[in-house]
């Protein structure tokens, strides 16, 4: 079959700050951006050609990618209405959508959020649960977010396991860093809390509860985030039933970090909440919700996590970037066949 031509959308954000564009992949926390960047690699191995938008300045350079100068919304729109393309790729949250293209675009989104999609024909989601609380339907795809292995640390870095566990998003209530420093106290490790703390009262809460426990880095990225990822015991995705970033209770919908973490050798400890319930079982184990957690049981859970290689292999397998860009691609050709959901 020919190879296709995939506009990517990425969701555009600027760097906080700053009139610079979050590229793809992020300079930092960010994580609709590396998805879209693991699974442009997954698209080019396959031999498809990929038009990246909302993301001036991403790199560039390879064969097969071209990185278009648009980020503004309607500059996307701009640019998408001429292009072409075979089809529209979107990650952007319905920044754009087909309404603003040629009626007949193949258009498919895959949903970040866990709200109601604004374009929910032709959504994909990255959980079960996602779909269920979104309100996608049966026949709606679900397919996990991708991890292209060589942009994480492999066994061949033979990195060095260490003594602590790894908190490592946006340091929120929903995301559970309480709750990880609680897990990590019960298991009498350190916690390395890597990420932004927007909510200066809840990371006062963390470090006044916990502060023995706890080592706050602040937002990270480059070669110590992957360091990061690959020496940790364990990473701690404790994720919780509370109101979430863009209201309604929080389900969460992909956790970049989960495949972050196995496919460079860790296990995770997570809660059951939206899709980890689904996929943290593969390459660690689920525990409850809250800040309660027994030592003597916190401890076995830990004792009991797989091992680096079985994690490694679990993440390849079941999200490897050329897979889930296989399945992708599944998605695309149905979608140009004339296929439809909702
Ligand atoms: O200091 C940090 C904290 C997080 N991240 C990245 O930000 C993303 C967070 O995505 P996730 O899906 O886990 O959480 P959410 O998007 O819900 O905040 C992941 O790729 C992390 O590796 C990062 O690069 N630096």
């Amino acid at each position: 079959m020919r190879p296709l031509k995939v506009a990517l959308v990425n969701i555009p954000l600027r760097v906080p700050g700053s009139d610079a564009w979050i590229s793809v992949p992020p300079q930092g926390y960010g994580g609709i951006q590396w998805v879209v960047a693991n699974l442009m690699d997954g698209l080019l191995e396959l031999g498809h050609e990929v038009f990246l938008l909302g993301a001036p300045g991403s790199p560039a350079g390879r064969p097969g990618l071209t990185v278009v100068p648009a980020g503004e919304p309607e500059e996307i729109e701009r640019w998408l209405r001429t292009a072409d393309v075979d089809v529209v790729h979107d990650h952007s949250g319905g920044v754009i959508g087909p309404a603003g293209l040629p009626p007949g675009t193949a258009f498919i989104s895959s949903h970040h959020f866990t709200t109601r999609p604004v374009n929910p024909v032709g959504c994909t989601y990255s959980s079960r649960a996602q779909r269920a609380h979104c309100g996608g339907g049966d026949d709606a795809p679900v397919i996990p977010i991708p991890v292209d292995p060589a942009r994480y640390r492999s066994a061949a870095d033979q990195v060095a396991k260490e003594d602590f566990l790894l908190f490592m998003g946006r340091v929120s209530p929903h995301k559970g860093a309480l709750e990880a420093a609680a897990f990590a106290h019960a298991c009498g490790r350190r916690l390395v809390l890597a990420g932004p703390a927007w909510e200066p009262e809840y990371f006062d809460e963390i470090t006044r509860r916990y502060g023995s426990t706890v080592e706050p880095i602040g937002e990270v990225g480059g070669e110590r985030r992957l360091d990061l990822l690959a020496s940790a015991h364990a990473v701690l995705a404790m994720s919780q039933a509370v109101t979430g970033p863009w209201g309604g209770i929080w389900c969460e919908p992909g956790a970049t970090v989960v495949s972050e973490a196995a496919v460079s050798g860790t296990p995770v400890v997570g809660t059951g909440n939206g899709c980890l319930a689904e996929i943290v079982p593969s390459v660690g184990e689920v525990v409850g919700y809250g800040t309660d957690f027994a030592p003597d049981e916190a401890r076995r859970t830990l004792a009991g996590l797989p091992a680096s290689d079985e994690v490694r292999r679990a993440a390849v397998r079941l999200w490897g970037h050329v897979t889930i860009a296989e399945r992708y691609v599944e998605q695309y050709r149905r979608l140009l066949a004339g296929a439809t959901w909702k």
